[in-house]
């Protein structure tokens, strides 16, 4: 690792980031912010797209379980071989709470929240966390969080993970009454966010919004605006990461 002062602190300026899609079409559109070829490395039970730079790109599934899985695998691959991440990135598409979260606007978690862990009583909804179990939410890097936030023109807020992509408006107030930081949902963050934590390793999300969580139109999703906002984003992001002291939690 290489240290270097920059504005009389230490930095790393070499951190390896894992960044983890659930699709194919995602994580290409992250690879358009870095120039340079992109190799394929293999590895049992899933593929990294590695930028001539320090970013693996990982397409690791839809919903929370597939992508805990993959991206626990690569954590896991890049330990064994004595060069472990220095950051996870869940990435990709979402849902956008309106009006806060408009279509082609990017989100950056502050809160990475599991919105349907838990269980349905006579009393409501109880977290997990409730019945004594677990964690319902992964918090990234504050300092990191705000730097991109700026750097990005993104919102910050809580970014919910759902396994039923929300279809109603009904159930879309419901989450918000229950978060009402809530600014996005989509299906993979605390999935990630789980594995990186089991790695000790900080978590960011970032999601650019495709739809209005509300009532199902899947039609009107705006798939390509949301892709093109999500490269945006990567080529803003590097920056702001050769700045970033990983000791600034
Ligand atoms: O059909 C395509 O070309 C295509 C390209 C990129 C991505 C997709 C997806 O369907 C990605 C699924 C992914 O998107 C997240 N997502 C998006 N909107 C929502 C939502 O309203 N609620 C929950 N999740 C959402 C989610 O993370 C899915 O895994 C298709």
């Amino acid at each position: 690792m290489v240290l270097q002062a920059q504005e009389g602190r230490l930095t790393t300026s070499s951190v390896r980031v894992l960044v983890a899609t659930a699709v194919p079409a995602e994580r290409d559109a992250v690879a358009r912010a870095f120039a340079g070829p992109v190799d394929e490395v293999r590895l049992p039970g899933v593929s990294l797209h590695r930028t001539a730079g320090r970013y693996d790109l990982l397409a690791a599934g839809v919903g929370p379980a597939l992508a805990a899985a993959s991206t626990a695998t690569a954590l896991t691959a890049a330990a064994l071989a004595g060069a472990p991440y220095g950051l996870v990135v869940s990435a990709g598409i979402a849902g956008g709470f309106p009006p806060d979260a408009p279509v082609g606007s990017l989100v950056v978690a502050d809160e990475i929240t599991a919105a349907d862990l838990g269980a349905e009583t006579a009393e409501g909804f109880l977290p997990v966390t409730e019945l004594g179990f677990g964690t319902v939410t992964h918090r990234p890097p504050p300092a990191l969080v705000r730097d991109l936030t700026a750097a990005l023109d993104a919102r910050a807020g809580v970014v919910l993970t759902v396994s039923t992509v929300t279809g109603s408006a009904e159930r879309a107030a419901l989450l918000r009454a229950r978060h009402p930081r809530a600014l996005a949902e989509a299906m993979e963050g605390f999935g990630v966010a789980e594995a990186a934590a089991a790695h000790g390793t900080p978590v960011l999300e970032i999601r650019a919004v495709s739809n209005p969580v509300g009532p199902r139109d899947r039609a009107a999703w705006r798939i390509g605006d949301a892709l093109a906002a999500l490269t945006e984003g990567f080529a803003g992001l590097a920056p702001v990461l050769e700045k970033w002291n990983p000791h600034d939690r």
